[in-house]
């Protein structure tokens, strides 16, 4: 199927997510060898969940699909450009191409400004809107140590 294919069935979902009252504007799709293996609307509100973006929903669905936690040779549809939230979400899931229709300033005209969140990530951690302060405890790196000497560990 074509590309503006896909495209229209993620903005679809994000008009019907709307028209349903299940939660914001968005919709996502996770397609391989030309099938749908995730599919994710916002449902944010309806599910107390802030992290219920569209991506998130459909990386969620596809990998649960797979059985796997990589999406190789897969390619994600959105009707928007990720959030910062969802673009980390997208580089830990790998998928092979993103494809978006509306922008992130479409998304801030109706609301959904996320220019505060890139400002805050390049901020020191004390100017930060939300104070990040460390806590320094003597067996800190010892989560790490288990990591790094597990002889059957399953990177990702
Ligand atoms: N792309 C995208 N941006 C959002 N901003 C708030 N919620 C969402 C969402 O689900 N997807």
């Amino acid at each position: 199927m074509e590309r503006e294919t896909w495209m229209g069935q993620a903005v679809q979902i994000a008009f019907e997510n709307v028209r349903d009252k299940v939660g914001g504007p968005f919709g996502a799709l996770v397609v391989k060898d030309g099938q749908v293996v995730g599919r994710g609307r916002n449902e944010v509100t309806t599910s107390n969940d802030p992290t219920a973006h569209a991506e998130i929903q459909a990386i969620r669905e596809a990998c649960r699909h797979l059985e796997t936690f990589q999406l190789n040779d897969c390619d994600l549809y959105t009707s928007c450009e990720p959030c910062p939230m969802c673009l980390g979400a997208i580089y830990w899931a790998r998928p092979r191409n993103v494809y978006y229709a509306c922008t992130k300033e479409d998304a801030a005209h109706v609301g959904f400004d996320d220019q505060f969140i890139y400002e805050q990530i390049v901020l020191p951690h004390e100017e930060r809107s939300i104070p990040f302060q460390r806590i320094d405890l003597a067996n800190k790196r010892s989560p790490f140590e288990a990591w790094s000497q597990s002889l059957d560990r399953i990177e990702y």
